[in-house]
């Protein structure tokens, strides 16, 4: 298949409004091409091909040779040039980048240019979310979504799972188990605004845990090995020696857990989130590090205990299993009850020992992997949003030379794109600031001489806020009251800030 094709099913999708039309579009391309050409195109078509994988930057982009008139460019020589591209590394690399970048353009139609240069700075946002390419992919191989969903769970990355179900249908699909050193896609959780509306949500009794504040960690442990996996997927084996001992240490061969790594005070109480997040993210010196800062693991949950998958049990089973294994020490600390009295001064407790909150959970729901399971219910003292930096200006007085005031923005869910919700330069530590003006620009898009400089959609940042108001002035009609940072989250990925709808929620 020709990258024109591709590049022409983009256009037509993001020219297309309707979430149908859209799958219609994909689902018809994905159709006519070999499984292998198929992976291709959904990498591509879903944005799963981030600029930052890829590694050039915006100026590489700026010179683009004048356009051929007839395509030429199959996918996959492409795709062959985007591996050679993203494997340049050390002195010489941008050059080499740019040069490479330089080749694909000069061989490209201008609709083809159009498509590399928004795929090659992360912003081929038509639509192709997710969502809508699983039912493509369902609807071009004649499976149903559920099984496609399934697998994704099971494998995490649509393409391979799309090309499995164009090759092999529904067998293929089904052939996709939990593989002991692969990631799947954590659990995640709903919100309640107190403890008494969390346990009317899940039903009682529910068992209430510490909302620990720390790093999502996934252990598979395989024999005498171990990996350890954030919330994002990534390996962080080698970052995290503590937890990959701890995993080792238990009386078990083959586990998949599910759980919580925190730097702790020596009065067992959490150090503040930035230290954890920081000592976790570090990779030099890790020997040194773990005896200033040492981790501790605590496991909630087990999707994988002696060759047998947990995922479908319920949460009650997949507990007692996670017992079984776990010895109480490094087990999160637990609750059954039906009581709301009981729940509150559980919920208090966590607090007063530092930790976020509780997550309620339903002691008959299965494991939602990849997803806001309603099983999984968090309550936190304080409203904050996950949101994403659009745009930030630069400071004046004392901020003089940084970047300073940030463009908050959430996701509607519909479209992918970002909404933004306001403003914000309070919080700030003079380290955040200096952190984010480095990150910032590494993440800009435009000039950065200009006042407002604006970004590739890319940082997660916590805000704490007073309230949504009604706001003519934001193009959502609503905005933030009182926004303030709180912190980066480098563990969070845009496409899992908050959403619109989930903002309106809260608006008064
Ligand atoms: N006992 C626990 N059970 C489940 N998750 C827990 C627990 N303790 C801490 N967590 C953390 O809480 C997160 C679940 O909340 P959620 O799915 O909303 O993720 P989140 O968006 O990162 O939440 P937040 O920003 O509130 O930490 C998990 O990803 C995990 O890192």
């Amino acid at each position: 298949m020709l990258l024109i094709d591709v590049a022409r099913v983009s256009e037509l999708v993001s020219r297309t409004p309707a979430r149908l039309g859209k799958v219609g579009h994909l689902a018809e391309i994905l159709s006519r091409v070999t499984p292998a050409e198929a992976e291709i195109a959904i990498a591509y078509l879903s944005g799963e091909l981030p600029q930052r994988q890829i590694g050039v930057g915006w100026r590489t982009l700026q010179d683009v040779p004048e356009p051929r008139q007839i395509a030429t460019a199959t996918l996959t020589q492409v795709d062959e040039a985007l591996s050679t591209i993203k494997a340049q590394s050390g002195a010489g690399s941008q050059t080499a980048r740019k040069t490479l970048v330089n080749g694909l353009l000069r061989g490209a139609t201008r609709q083809e240019q159009v498509f590399l240069l928004r795929l090659l700075q992360g912003e081929l946002r038509q639509g192709a979310l997710e969502g809508v390419m699983i039912e493509a992919v369902a609807k071009a191989a004649g499976v149903t979504t559920a099984e496609v969903r399934r697998a994704l769970t099971l494998r995490g990355w649509l393409p391979a799972v799309g090309a499995a179900a164009l090759a092999g249908g529904v067998d293929a699909l089904r052939a996709f188990t939990l593989e002991v050193g692969r990631p799947v896609s954590p659990m995640l959780a709903q919100s309640a605004p107190n403890v008494a509306a969390a346990l009317t949500k899940i039903g009682v009794p529910a068992a209430l845990e510490w909302k620990l504040d720390g790093i999502r960690v996934q252990v598979h442990r395989s024999g005498d090995t171990a990996a350890v996996f954030t919330r994002t997927l990534d390996d962080i084996t080698a970052q995290v020696p503590e937890v990959v001992e701890a995993a080792l240490a238990l009386p078990a061969g083959d586990i998949v857990l599910d759980g919580e790594v925190l730097a702790l005070r020596p009065d067992g109480r959490p150090e503040p989130f930035q230290i954890t997040a920081s000592r976790v993210a570090s990779r030099t010196d890790v020997a040194t590090a773990r005896k200033t800062r040492p981790l501790t693991v605590f496991f909630f949950d087990a999707l994988h205990i002696h060759g047998r998958d947990l995922l479908d049990l319920p949460g009650a089973e997949r507990f007692a299993a996670l017992g079984d294994v776990v010895p109480p020490s490094l087990l999160t600390p637990r609750l059954v009850t039906g009581d709301t009295a009981e729940a509150e001064a559980f919920f208090g407790d966590a607090v007063r020992h530092g930790h976020e909150g509780v997550v309620a959970k339903s002691l008959a729901a299965p494991y939602a992997a990849g997803r806001r399971g309603a099983g999984w219910v968090k309550v936190k003292p304080r409203h904050t949003l996950d949101l994403v930096v659009l745009a930030v200006e630069w400071g004046h007085g004392r901020r003089q030379g940084k970047l300073s005031n940030l463009h908050l923005g959430a996701r509607d869910p519909e479209t992918g794109e970002f909404v933004m919700l306001g403003k914000t330069f309070k919080g700030l530590t003079d380290e955040l600031l200096a952190w984010q003006t480095t990150r910032l620009l590494e993440l800009a898009t435009g000039p950065t001489d200009s006042w407002v400089v604006t970004v590739r959609p890319e940082l997660v940042v916590e805000i704490a806020f007073d309230g949504v108001q009604r706001s003519p002035r934001y193009p959502a009609g609503m905005a933030l009251r009182f926004a303030r940072v709180l912190r980066y989250r480098p563990d969070k990925r845009a496409e899992e800030a908050d959403t619109v709808p989930t903002v309106r929620a809260l608006m008064l």
